[in-house]
């Protein structure tokens, strides 16, 4: 299916617009299957989402929060994706703590950690080990390299597609990460980028040949869900001509 692309002004109106597709597919989730999955980005670009999210008056016991990735930090850390979205968001709401699945970074090994994460989720979903869970929302970010969640170029991880959660690799630093098999199962993926930093990825990641290797974004193509594109005419110039 080809992928909505829009362009926005500023990063306000892409965050206003962000917030208003996710609300819907909340109420469509929950109204279809009684509950919404959602997995999280980390990153920056996020944040002002999150903190609308927080006013918002949603059924949230019957939102269920994951991460697509995470840096093997705890989550105390300023760096931690699970500690942004608290703060920004998950505190000033009441949805249950049970609800909430931060991914695990206490393991001396994160190898252990992922397979704790692959674990939790074949539990929830109740998916065997050779199925992948579907989320109802999966947000991503890009990163100026062409990374996504913690997909990074030339990196293991981005082969791995028997399991949910594999471990990233951040200049030698280990992060955790869904797998593209898992983002790809989605039924709503929307990536926000900003920023002219993001350009040279962006034009590699639509160009018609490119290595998606070097390109880790390139990879996501959900099965049978629907794929949006949200950004900043600063991020978004390379994409005018697929509008
Ligand atoms: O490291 C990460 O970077 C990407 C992009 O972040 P942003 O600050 O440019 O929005 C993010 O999507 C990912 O979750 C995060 O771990």
């Amino acid at each position: 299916m080809k992928p909505n692309i829009e362009v926005f002004a500023d990063p306000s109106q892409l965050i206003e617009r962000a917030l208003e597709l996710t609300l819907a597919e909340i109420k469509d989730a929950i109204a279809q299957r009684g509950r919404c999955t959602i997995a999280l980005a980390g990153g920056n670009t996020p944040k002002p989402l999150y903190e609308q999210l927080a006013q918002q008056d949603l059924p949230w016991q019957n939102i269920h929060i994951f991460w697509g990735d995470e840096r093997y930090v705890p989550i105390s850390d300023p760096q931690s994706n699970a500690g942004m979205a608290t703060k920004a968001w998950l505190n000033h709401v009441a949805i249950p703590p049970t609800n909430i699945y931060p991914m695990p970074t206490q393991a001396a090994d994160p190898a252990e950690a992922a397979q704790t994460y692959n674990q939790q989720l074949q539990t929830f979903f109740g998916t065997g080990p050779k199925e992948f869970p579907r989320f109802d929302i999966v947000l991503l970010g890009l990163g100026p390299d062409g990374h996504t969640a913690s997909l990074f170029p030339h990196t293991e991880a981005l082969q791995v597609c028997d399991r949910n959660v594999t471990v990233g690799n951040k200049d030698g630093q280990p992060r955790l990460t869904l797998t593209v098999p898992v983002l790809n199962q989605a039924r709503c993926i929307f990536f926000l980028a900003t920023g002219a930093n993001k350009q040279d990825a962006l034009t590699e990641i639509f160009a018609e040949t490119a290595d998606a290797t070097h390109y880790p974004a390139r990879l996501i193509q959900p099965i049978h869900g629907k794929l949006s594109w949200l950004l900043d005419t600063a991020a978004g110039e390379p994409l005018q001509k697929y509008l």
